[in-house]
């Protein structure tokens, strides 16, 4: 499979949904991921002047988990408080459009919702711009990217029973130059976020 630098996807597993975040990079290697309550954040560990690379990377609460590859996670979780998945995700993307670095990277984003089968996907780059609202199937996730993949594609996942599982099961799809997964799982009262890398 070619390069895809940043991919998320969202799926359902024994019923429930989960989404991860996997962080590919060719340029910045060096990077660490850190959970806080209710978020998590990749930090970048070398200096640079690059504003892209350390960001919040996933927000949940007791409704809904965001994954996205920059700091549109906060802006969509936000609009999460006055409107529906499908709506945030075209403001804050159609607002915050793709980034202006050398590769005009695109901007991704995943969406789960507690207890629903449903899931959404959004993507803005220089040349396209597209959310959906999707069916979650058992066992499949919707997997999207920053480079070298048309929309979304579906990928079946071994069984996992925690995000720490989850986490471990991403790290070992078949992507260049993995770095850090990140599984976000539902539980009881809320969501479940681990790191694996
Ligand atoms: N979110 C990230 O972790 C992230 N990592 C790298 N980028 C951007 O993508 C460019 C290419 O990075 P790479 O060669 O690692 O795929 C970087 O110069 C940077 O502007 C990122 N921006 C969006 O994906």
């Amino acid at each position: 499979m070619a390069y895809t630098g940043r991919t998320l996807g969202i799926g359902l597993m024994n019923g429930k949904p989960f989404a991860f975040y996997l962080l590919c990079s060719r340029s910045f290697p060096n990077r660490k991921a850190v959970i806080r309550g209710n978020a998590a954040y990749i930090i970048n560990q070398t200096e640079t002047d690059n504003p892209y690379v350390s960001y919040p990377v996933v927000r949940v609460n007791e409704r809904y988990a965001v994954v996205t590859n920059g700091l549109h996670t906060d802006f969509i979780f936000q609009a999460l408080e006055w409107e529906k998945p499908r709506k945030a995700l075209i403001h804050v993307l159609d607002a915050m459009d793709y980034e202006r670095d050398d590769h005009n990277t695109p901007r991704i984003a995943g969406v789960v919702e507690r207890g629903s089968e449903r899931g959404w996907l959004g993507f803005v780059g220089r040349d396209g711009f597209w959310v959906r609202e999707l069916e979650l199937r058992e066992g499949k996730a919707l997997v999207t990217a920053t480079y070298n993949v048309d929309g979304f594609i579906k990928i079946g996942l071994s069984n996992f029973s925690s995000a720490r599982e989850l986490a471990t099961e991403i790290l070992k799809l078949p992507f260049e130059h993995k770095i850090i997964s990140i599984g976000i799982a539902e539980k009881k009262d809320g969501w479940e976020i681990e790191a694996a890398s």
